[in-house]
């Protein structure tokens, strides 16, 4: 066995209280196997984190990675109109190779904020899940479907693509990829090809993963057309199981919020995609109180415009507050929760939490920083204050991603160049 121990920091346990400890990790089975003192004697390699916090690897609930490449293309427009006008067009002529480009810049940028989980939904999926291995990251990946302009044959063929994609990859990496089967939203796939490919995804058994009640304009069509709030609907579908998960969940009343509960159908809350796009404020307090599991995505890179978990949980907290009028809403406990147990348990996967046995999945977080000084509490400092660039290292699965800032598993400098000249060559393609 060849072991890793994280010493000299202070640890960010379960019960989101921090404690002075060393970490001890198997890197061979990736898994924790201690928080304790004085642990660094007993390894094979250590990893320096005095004046660090050492935190659960942050899991990101919901993205579409590769839209790092649209990263400041369109701004400051709608949900509908920015899909419909300036995204789709330019997804249009994505090719697996630049699919390839995007999801290595969003990967890097992912391990470089100490992000190690995610769940993705996108185009070309075994290329995101084969770059998905090589950065050594942990994640649940899904071919998005849309039936909205197409013909039946091309849906059928995009719907079968989604089951086959599921199937391909559930498993790869040594486990460190799932899948799951997502249907883009409830507005974007007609209601005919939800009753015919959910029942198939149960078959295959993985989860079902869509964009619901985002923006006001997605809810009322599916009031006037089938007479139901939308996660009603999507009861009627099939798709409100336990392992599902839905993203945004902003307009959502108590009866949907009941229905969530009930079903134990979890929330990927994106708030910095919600502000940017106007879509609204998620009842996140609301969602917290009726025992619905919550966990934080940033959405794409597009409507975001990072990926960064640690902006996220901030602004998690700062509109959660807004929505409630309530300043003691989601507070920094809640959304440091969302952030990493939260996110993890919602997409179905078994990390966010640093306790022996669970996946060696980390981040840690410099504090000798002025943004970071003094140091009343920590979880504040995680929650309010804490930026990207201070995540030191990055280990996933027992493997260190990043040392002192260095990512090991991809060539920062190659996959920037890369996708600086796959996004520009994309865009003139799309405007041609
Ligand atoms: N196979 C589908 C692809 C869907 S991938 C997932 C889609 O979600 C889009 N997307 C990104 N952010 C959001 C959002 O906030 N709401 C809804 N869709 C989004 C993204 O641009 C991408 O087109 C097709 O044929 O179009
Ligand atoms: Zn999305």
């Amino acid at each position: 066995m060849t072991t890793l121990a994280i010493t000299g920091g202070h640890v960010l346990l379960p019960d989101i209280t921090v404690t002075r400890a060393d970490v001890l990790v198997d890197q061979d089975g990736g898994e924790i196997l201690e928080i304790g003192d004085d642990l660094a004697g007993e390894a094979d390699e250590t990893l320096d984190a005095s004046a660090s916090l050492v935190t659960p690897g942050f899991v990101n609930g919901h993205c579409h990675v590769a839209m790092t490449l649209l990263r400041g293309y369109a701004d400051d427009k709608p949900l509908d109109a920015w899909l419909q006008e300036d995204i789709w067009p330019v997804e249009a002529e994505l090719t697996a190779e630049t699919v390839r480009a995007g999801t290595e810049l969003g990967t890097l940028e992912m391990i470089k904020s100490g992000t190690t989980s995610f769940a993705d939904m996108y185009f070309f999926v075994p290329t995101i899940a084969d770059v998905v291995d090589e950065a050594g990251l942990r994640a649940r990946l899904g071919h998005g479907v849309i039936s909205v302009g197409k013909d039946e044959a091309a849906v059928h063929e995009d719907a079968q693509e989604g089951l086959e994609v599921a199937a391909e990859i559930d498993g790869m990496a040594d486990g460190r990829i799932t899948s799951a089967f997502m249907p883009h939203s409830l507005t974007t796939v007609d209601g005919q090809y939800l009753s015919e490919y959910v029942p198939k995804a149960r078959e295959l058994g993985v989860p079902v993963h869509y964009h619901a009640n985002e923006t006001k304009d997605e809810v009322t069509p599916i009031v006037e057309n089938h007479g139901v709030r939308p996660l009603a609907y999507a009861a009627e579908k099939g798709m409100l199981e336990s392992e599902d998960f839905i993203a945004h969940g902003v307009h959502v009343d108590e009866s949907e919020i009941g229905l969530l509960a009930e079903a134990e159908t979890s929330v990927i809350h994106c708030p910095a995609s919600n502000m940017k796009l106007a879509s609204g404020m998620a009842p996140v307090q609301r969602l917290l109180e009726a025992g619905v599991t919550v966990g934080l995505g940033t959405d794409g890179a597009a409507s975001n415009n990072d990926l960064s978990m640690l902006d996220e949980a901030r602004d998690a907290a700062m509109l959660g507050k807004l929505a409630a009028d309530d300043a003691s809403a989601v507070p920094a406990e809640a959304v440091v929760t969302m952030a990493t147990q939260g996110s993890a348990d919602a997409i179905g996967l078994d990390t966010g939490r640093i306790e022996a046995g669970k996946p060696a999945d980390l981040a840690v977080i410099d504090l000798e920083q002025p943004h970071l000084t003094p140091r009343h509490d920590l979880v504040s400092h995680l929650a309010y204050a804490a930026a990207a660039s201070d995540v030191r290292h990055t280990v996933c699965d027992g493997q260190v991603l990043m040392r002192d800032r260095e990512v090991l598993t991809l060539d920062e400098a190659a996959v920037r160049a890369r996708a600086s000249e796959a996004a520009e060559t994309l865009v003139a393609r799309a405007e041609d």
